[in-house]
């Protein structure tokens, strides 16, 4: 089977910064990919290469088996775009700015018409469609980026940062829209984000650091990686007292945000022992599973020292 996306030992440089350095990643058709990663990490450059707006310095990437820096034109044809900052023109009307991206791509005048027309109806714009995009609220204009990205009906479609300032419904709404799109259409989705939260809708999470992978995998696979931040969470009559005696008893105990917390790396198998291990009246004890905070920060932080 043809990855959605190969990327093989990519090198791009910006001047004397290595922006991404010795890149390798294939995607398959259908899969929804997270990149995460510090400001300055790589990801917008790795996204650009990966859309033909950018050439590799070195190393190869093929959308559906066409090598971006061969066939550039063949390759856009699979790759809608949601770029970081919006990009439509807000003087013309929601219809005119998919007419133009139609007419971009060579659709001729009927095929397109229809094609808006649906996209119109699919994403709820269509009481909008003569609207100029200036009247837009920044989750409706988001919306008709994204409906215009997939106008072309591409393979693949890539958002940088798609639901940066936007309220919390919007983004619900945004994600509820991609993964109905995959479900129905097997699309590809390839996205950089800040929201961690955002991670979790991911088959696959692929952090960058410093321009290279510093971890990939299932958000589960990554949490289940991730030593040291599993923990039992326990709340008691006086959690001083607890603390002292979790430490006697040969565990790792700390009081970190949420309270009483023993480390351990099956916390569900260790209630018996905490329970034993202390005198005090205890009021509730609870599993903490790694986040994809802790999974986040474990690795940008090892990765930058
Ligand atoms: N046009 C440019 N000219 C010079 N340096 C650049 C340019 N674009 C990016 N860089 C540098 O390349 C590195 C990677 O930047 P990039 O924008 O790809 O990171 P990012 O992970 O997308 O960051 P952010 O989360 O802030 O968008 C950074 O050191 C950045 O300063």
């Amino acid at each position: 089977m043809i990855p959605a996306i190969r990327v093989t030992d990519l090198v791009v440089r910006h001047g004397d910064t290595v922006a991404v350095n010795g890149v390798s990643l294939s995607v398959g058709p259908g899969r929804i990919v997270a990149l995460l990663g510090p400001n300055g990490a790589g990801k917008s450059t790795l996204l650009s290469v990966v859309t033909t707006a950018a050439a590799p310095g070195s190393g190869r990437v093929e959308v559906f088996g066409v090598d971006t820096a061969v066939d550039p034109v063949r390759a856009r044809t699979h790759i809608g775009v949601v770029f970081q900052e919006q990009t439509l023109d807000q003087d013309l009307s929601v219809e005119r700015n998919l007419w133009f991206h139609a007419r971009l791509f060579g659709m001729g005048r009927p095929a397109a018409r229809e094609r808006i027309d649906e996209v119109l109806r699919q994403f709820g714009l269509a009481d909008r469609r003569r609207s100029l995009v200036r009247e837009l609220s920044g989750g409706l204009a988001r919306r008709v980026e994204v409906a215009r990205a997939l106008l072309h009906r591409p393979r693949l479609l890539v958002l940088d940062e798609p639901t940066s300032g936007l309220d919390p419904s919007v983004r619900r709404a945004l994600w509820n829209d991609l993964r109905v799109l995959r479900a129905d259409h097997g699309l590809t989705v390839l996205y950089a984000t800040h929201y961690l939260q955002e991670a979790e809708f991911a088959d696959e999470v692929v952090i960058v650091h410093s321009g290279r992978i510093a971890r990939n995998g299932s958000p589960a696979e990554l949490k289940a990686g991730l030593t040291g931040a599993a923990a039992l969470v326990v709340a008691t009559e006086d959690d001083d007292a607890a603390l002292g005696q979790l430490r006697v008893a040969g565990f790792d105990a700390r009081m970190d945000a949420a309270g009483l917390a023993v480390f351990c790396a099956r916390p569900e198998r260790h209630v018996a022992e905490v329970a034993r291990a202390i005198t005090v009246p205890v009021r509730t004890m609870s599993v903490r599973e790694p986040s994809m905070d802790d999974v986040y920060f474990a690795t940008t932080d090892v990765v930058g020292t």
